[in-house]
């Protein structure tokens, strides 16, 4: 980990409409190696924070500076790459391929460097066959895997993941946990409602609740808070329930 964070958020306010605050004089700091899972209930601002973090939207307050730079809202920014909730919002191209070089080539890349980080891209997460195809023919789960190899080929810093797991069977589930896992991305902010995958891949998590940060820690230390997670709406995942953790320690033992 260096000193120097890849994101600083200093004291950001933002509302949709002017007599509200959807995010709260927010602050914080996010360094290399850092996964980091943002939790916290429905509507509480985790999407908001991320389009601010990633100047789709602009805070009414406050400063964010991503390697060294100010974000500039509207300005198109390679070093950060976000992975939207909705992935229609996401793909607009006709064919799977050009969506996922449609960052590049916006970085102004050689035609080579662009048909390059495609192939690859699609190749990492294994949906090569889908090139051809037209975005809204595919499944939720091939949509979701198409929209990631679009900010994997612009190879960004800093990847937001917003809700990456929502629609995802088992299978595509585990593709994305490993993909996750193995992937050189230098900082990632990842938001879910789906508890096990934040333990399964974040080194740190945070809970947000009402645009204001209300814990910040370890993901076994936060998540295993029954009374914390309670308190803000949401639950103590089931493998970290001791009769759980016995049951995996007993069924390690004995294989
Ligand atoms: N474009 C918009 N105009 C007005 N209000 C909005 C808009 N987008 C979001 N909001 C409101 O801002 C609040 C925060 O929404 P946001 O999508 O950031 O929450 P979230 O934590 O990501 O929620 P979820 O877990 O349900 O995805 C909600 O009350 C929502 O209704």
């Amino acid at each position: 980990m260096t000193n120097k964070p890849v994101l600083k958020v200093s004291q950001i306010s933002f509302g949709y409409n002017r007599n509200e605050k959807i995010i709260n004089n927010l602050s914080l700091e996010i360094y290399s190696g850092e996964r980091v899972g943002i939790i916290g209930p429905n509507g509480t601002g985790k999407t908001t924070l991320f389009l601010l973090i990633s100047g789709v939207k602009k805070p009414s307050s406050g400063e964010i500076i991503l390697y060294d730079k100010k974000v500039k809202v509207g300005k198109f920014n390679p070093n950060i790459g976000m992975v939207f909730q909705n992935t229609d919002d996401q793909l607009f191209c006709p064919t799977v391929w050009e969506d996922v070089a449609f960052g590049p080539t916006n970085m102004g890349l050689s035609r080579e460097e662009v048909k390059k980080r495609v192939n690859n891209s699609l190749k990492i997460l294994g949906i090569e066959k889908l090139k051809d195809k037209a975005p809204h023919h595919l499944s939720g789960g091939e949509k979701r895997l198409a929209a990631i190899a679009g900010v994997l080929a612009m190879e960004s810093k800093l990847v937001i993941y917003d809700e990456p797991t929502s629609n995802l069977d088992i299978r595509y589930r585990r593709k994305l946990i490993n993909f996750i896992n193995s992937s050189k991305q230098d900082a990632m902010l990842i938001s879910s409602h789906d508890l096990e995958f934040i333990l399964e891949v974040c080194n740190r998590v945070i809970l947000l609740d009402e645009g204001r940060i209300v814990a910040d820690g370890k993901p076994k230390e936060i998540l295993g808070d029954e009374n914390l997670m309670e308190a803000h709406g949401l639950e103590k995942p089931h493998s970290l329930i001791p009769h759980v953790i016995d049951h995996h320690e007993y069924i390690k033992k004995a294989e």
